[in-house]
């Protein structure tokens, strides 16, 4: 039988003082200028603030893509499983779907990789190549292959945009219930405050570029009653408490 990896209990921080992009005209970029930020265990963040403000640029630091700022992260994060669900699904679309989950583990594990493409109802594709999936099933590999790895840390960026209402409905479900039985930590970039709402325990909003943390919101809706009217409502309330750094 194989054994579950546990989580870790305590939390993560990171302090990210300053970070600065070069742009295309040689001139320096102040994107991030005093930002901090905690993930505890069991907690599902959302990150959300203006369009352009650096919310990218912080998850990709996070995740340990771009060394090159002021600060310190905690050296857990580091060391620590992670796990990165993007916009791209990004699936080689030279291997098949089940090949493309079987890559991210760590050692060869079949019935592991027909677990995960089941855990996303994708019983039955495990031969199919990327192009012969929708948008909507290519990005359940990329939750299946996430999930998959039995991460510590998830980090998603918009994973759920250019799809129709209804399939990202489906999708952030489904992104839920896996998560829910397994809670790691989960950092989520996303424009949309009701998604954010529908999924977070927290709610962090950056400010406009230079970004730093303009406050965060515990999302007190039991995870049962997260209807689209109470969502619609708790939105709201939200967007009226962070005025132009989230839209209802
Ligand atoms: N590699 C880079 N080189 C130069 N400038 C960059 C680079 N990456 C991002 N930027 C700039 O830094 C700023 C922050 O970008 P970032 O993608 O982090 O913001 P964002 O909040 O995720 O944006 P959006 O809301 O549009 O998704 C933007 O002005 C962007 O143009």
């Amino acid at each position: 039988m194989r054994m579950e990896r546990s989580l870790p209990t305590r939390d993560l921080t990171a302090r990210i003082d300053r970070k600065e992009h070069i742009g295309a005209d040689g001139d320096r970029l102040v994107v991030l200028d005093g930002l901090e930020l905690r993930l505890a265990p069991g907690t599902f963040t959302c990150l959300i603030g203006p369009s352009g403000c650096g919310k990218t640029t912080t998850l990709r630091i996070l995740m340990g893509l771009d060394d090159e700022f002021d600060g310190e992260l905690d050296p857990a994060l580091r060391e620590a499983r992670i796990a990165t669900v993007f916009q791209e699904p990004r699936l080689l679309p030279w291997r098949t779907v089940a090949q493309n989950v079987l890559l991210a583990l760590p050692r060869p594990d079949l019935p592991r990789v027909e677990a995960a493409l089941a855990s996303v109802g994708l019983e039955g594709m495990a031969d199919r190549y990327p192009a012969q999936l929708s948008l909507g099933q290519a990005r359940r590999v990329a939750l299946a292959r996430a999930f998959a790895t039995e991460p510590e840390v998830l980090f998603l960026d918009e994973p759920f945009v250019s799809l129709d209402e209804a399939s990202a409905g489906r999708l952030r479900d489904l992104l839920i219930a896996l998560w829910q039985r397994r809670p790691m930590k989960v950092l989520m970039v996303t424009h949309n405050l009701r998604e954010a709402v529908r999924l977070a325990d927290r709610i962090v909003f950056l400010t406009e570029r230079p970004a730093r943390v303009a406050g965060v919101a515990e999302v007190e809706l039991p995870r049962d009653g997260r209807d689209p009217e109470a969502v619609s409502r708790f939105a709201a309330e939200l967007a009226r408490r962070f005025p132009g750094l989230a839209v209802a």
